[in-house]
């Protein structure tokens, strides 16, 4: 401190500013009352890392950590795309082929008549270049002046010149008569017909007018063949962003502008201090700036940082790539608990997700495609066998009604029937969670869900109700304006019901915090936004700071749009997917699929004896009435009798799930000895116990 109190400060400085005082010292000093530690600053010194200490394999690992161009290029290493652009190549080569052949006759006629005017102008061009006619008005104008010096030196020039020429025409027909001689000896007459047809095309097409090529043009409008960076930087600095006017400065990083799927995609940073949002916000000015479509255009932020920008521009607009086709049309069945294609991603490759421990949440203008997009992951539930599914929809004009037969539960309509029936469908779901959450921790308990959470293996189980459970709420928020109290216990549902395979699919229009309860969006772990008018709404559904991170829907046109949105939690990957579109044909036959699959039965609903109906008989009674004043029973045994006692609700039992369902309700099983007989079973002391220890619970609650 000594030396501090030594410094005098100059007579512009502040002599009460510790800082000062340090930096002036180079060391490391306690000042000020506040006893503020500061590190010391040493002036003059290298800002940047001594870099000669570090190991010399440090250049190297640094190579390799850096971004390197893939060898093999994205599309031939992405499976889907792998030969999606040899046979759109090959495709357009077929095209163009079938195109041209057709109009050969108009072009042979057309041939015809340009061929002679074409003949004579090549003849006579190859006339002026061998005789050098352009140096004539030189020699003219020197003849003129009387510049005999200017017209001896042009004379030898022409002279010179019109050898050489006469030399290489020489060689040229030389070597054409060398070329056909030998099409004559490997092709016979074939090829020199063919010669004399090129000839003749290479006439006509020098005697077509210049504004009636001999050839129609393919294609009509003017066609996107690739992304340049001088387009991009133009455009971008067309869209007049603050701090984004100079083209110089912005650079593309590894892997630049390439070809990806069916478009490019040209990967730019932008300058220092501008975000990539700030262009997502501007896709109507980018889309007249690169003077493509909107839907043409798909703007994204880049991986490595908020002021990366992935201008991904399709070959085509959107609206007329097609719909990809969806593989559920292969007629296989699906799994609750593998991915699943539930959309496409702009490149039209299919986009994953796995409905296991998922929540949906699609939010959207009207006409935006939630419905159509709810089908799809409805879909994909019906096309697993074992999953129950059930549908609301309170838009009340059957979107979902070609499913009913499918459904354990339907309801449709905007009446205050629907409204009961939906509610009821609420309690019941609430009901059902309480009651799986139950069984798995019996199954816990037993270590046979070491996770808490229903496997496919314990979903598989016949009797035990563990089976996945899809719920597709359509127009959610009329269900909640008019019952609101069923919103605490969807809340509780979408909390409870991820690891027990209850899956809600909500939609809705307004998903703001008075219509639908925040603690309820905020428990959904996936969210699809689709068209929304402003950055409000876009956040209601993807979460607050999404429209600022570059997640926006707001980049969609209602119906022009419609199936197109920015989806969240879906996948690793978040970003914008457009879900699949199916003619209602092939609606039909993909529920067909599922029909069979389910062997036309509604999973859950015809199912007899599930678990939910099983307990609400009394198991444990009707186990001690089968079992009777014996030891106890094995497990076929036991199966046996409680069908006997009532083959409605026991007739689909099997040992391993009676047993499921009684460990469930802590009864203990193991062996037990009938008749002399060691087997698998129950003991009735055990089911005395259970019967015991219920009472007891029951009286202390
Ligand atoms: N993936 C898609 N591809 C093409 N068109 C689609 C797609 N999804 C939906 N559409 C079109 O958009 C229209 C509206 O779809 P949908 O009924 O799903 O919208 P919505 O958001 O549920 O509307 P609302 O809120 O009025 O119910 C459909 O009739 C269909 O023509």
């Amino acid at each position: 401190m000594t030396a501090v109190a030594d410094w005098t400060p100059p007579p512009e400085v502040d002599a009460h500013d510790p800082m000062i005082r340090e930096v002036e010292l180079g060391q490391a000093v306690t000042v000020d009352a506040e006893q503020v530690e500061v590190e010391a600053y040493r002036q003059g010194g290298p800002i940047d890392a001594d870099r000669s200490k570090e190991p010399r394999y440090a250049v190297i690992t640094g190579l390799a950590e850096q971004d390197r161009a893939p060898i093999i290029p994205a599309w031939m290493r992405n499976r889907s795309q792998r030969w999606r652009v040899p046979l759109a190549t090959a495709g357009f080569a077929l095209y163009v082929l079938a195109f041209h052949l057709l109009r050969l006759p108009k072009y042979m006629v057309l041939g015809a008549a340009y061929a002679p005017r074409g003949g004579w102008r090549l003849g006579a061009a190859l006339l002026s270049w061998l005789w050098v006619t352009e140096q004539l008005p030189l020699r003219l104008r020197a003849v003129q002046r009387l510049d005999t010096e200017t017209w001896i030196k042009l004379h030898k020039e022409v002279h010179g010149s019109r050898k050489r020429h006469a030399w290489i025409v020489a060689g040229g027909l030389v070597a054409v008569v060398v070329v056909l001689a030998l099409g004559w000896r490997v092709g016979g007459a074939a090829a020199l017909w063919l010669s004399v047809l090129a000839a003749l095309a290479g006439a006509a097409r020098a005697g077509a007018p210049v504004d009636r090529p001999l050839i129609d043009r393919v294609t009509t409008s003017s066609r996107f063949t690739r992304l340049t960076a001088e387009a991009v930087r133009l455009a971008l600095v067309q869209l007049a962003i603050p701090g984004l006017r100079e083209p110089a400065a912005l650079t593309f990083p590894p892997p630049g502008i390439h070809r990806d799927g069916p478009g490019w995609l040209a990967r730019v940073n932008l300058p220092g201090g501008v975000t990539a949002v700030k262009v997502l916000e501007r896709r109507e000015e980018l889309s007249s700036a690169l003077r493509l479509p909107m839907d043409q255009i798909w703007p994204a932020v880049g991986p490595a940082h908020a002021g990366q920008l992935d201008l991904w521009v399709g070959n085509k607009p959107a609206s007329q790539m097609g719909n990809p086709r969806w593989s559920v049309l292969n007629g296989k069945p699906l799994s609750f608990f593998e991915p699943a294609p539930f959309a496409f991603t702009p490149r039209t490759d299919p986009a994953q997700t796995v409905l296991f421990q998922r929540n949906f949440l699609l939010g959207g203008q009207p006409g935006s495609g939630k419905s159509f997009a709810a089908r799809g992951l409805a879909t994909i539930a019906l096309l697993d066998p074992l999953c129950e599914v059930q549908v609301a929809e309170f838009k009340g004009v059957g979107d979902f009604l070609d499913l009913e037969p499918l459904c354990s539960r339907y309801v449709v309509g905007t009446d205050d029937q629907a409204f009961d029936d939906g509610a009821d469908m609420v309690r019941w779901l609430f009901g059902e969670v309480g009651r799986r959450g139950a069984v798995i921790k019996a199954m816990r308990e037993q270590g046979r869900a070491p996770e808490g959470k229903v496997t496919p293996e314990l979903a598989a189980i016949k009797g035990l109700g563990l089976h996945p459970l899809v719920v597709v709420l359509d127009e959610i928020h009329e269900l909640l304006a008019e019952r609101p109290e069923v919103a605490d216990m969807l809340t509780r549902i979408i909390k409870r019901g991820r690891a027990l395979a209850v899956v809600l699919v909500l939609a809705t229009q307004i998903p703001d915090a008075k219509t639908i309860p925040s603690g309820l969006t905020k428990s959904v772990s996936s969210r699809w936004c689709f068209s929304v008018l402003e950055q409000v709404a876009n956040d209601q559904i993807l979460g607050t700071g999404s429209y600022k991170r570059g997640q926006t829907g707001t980049v969609y046109r209602p119906v022009v749009d419609a199936g197109w949105g920015y989806a969240k939690g879906f996948t690793a990957e978040d970003g914008p997917v457009r879900s699949p579109w199916l003619t209602p044909e092939q609606w039909a036959a993909v529920t067909a699929v599922a029909s069979a699959l389910r062997g036309g039965r509604r999973v859950g609903a015809d199912d007899g004896p599930v678990a939910g109906e099983v307990f609400r008989r009394d198991l444990i009674e009707d186990a001690l009435a089968v079992v009777g004043q014996a030891n106890g029973s094995h497990w076929l045994g036991l199966v046996e009798g409680l069908a006997a006692l009532d083959a409605e609700s026991y007739g689909d039992l099997d040992p391993e799930s009676v047993g499921a369902m009684l460990r469930a309700l802590g009864v203990e099983t193991g062996d037990v000895k009938v008749s002399g007989v060691t087997r698998k079973g129950v003991k009735r002391r055990a089911l005395e116990a259970a019967r015991e220890r219920r009472a007891v619970t029951a009286g202390a609650r």
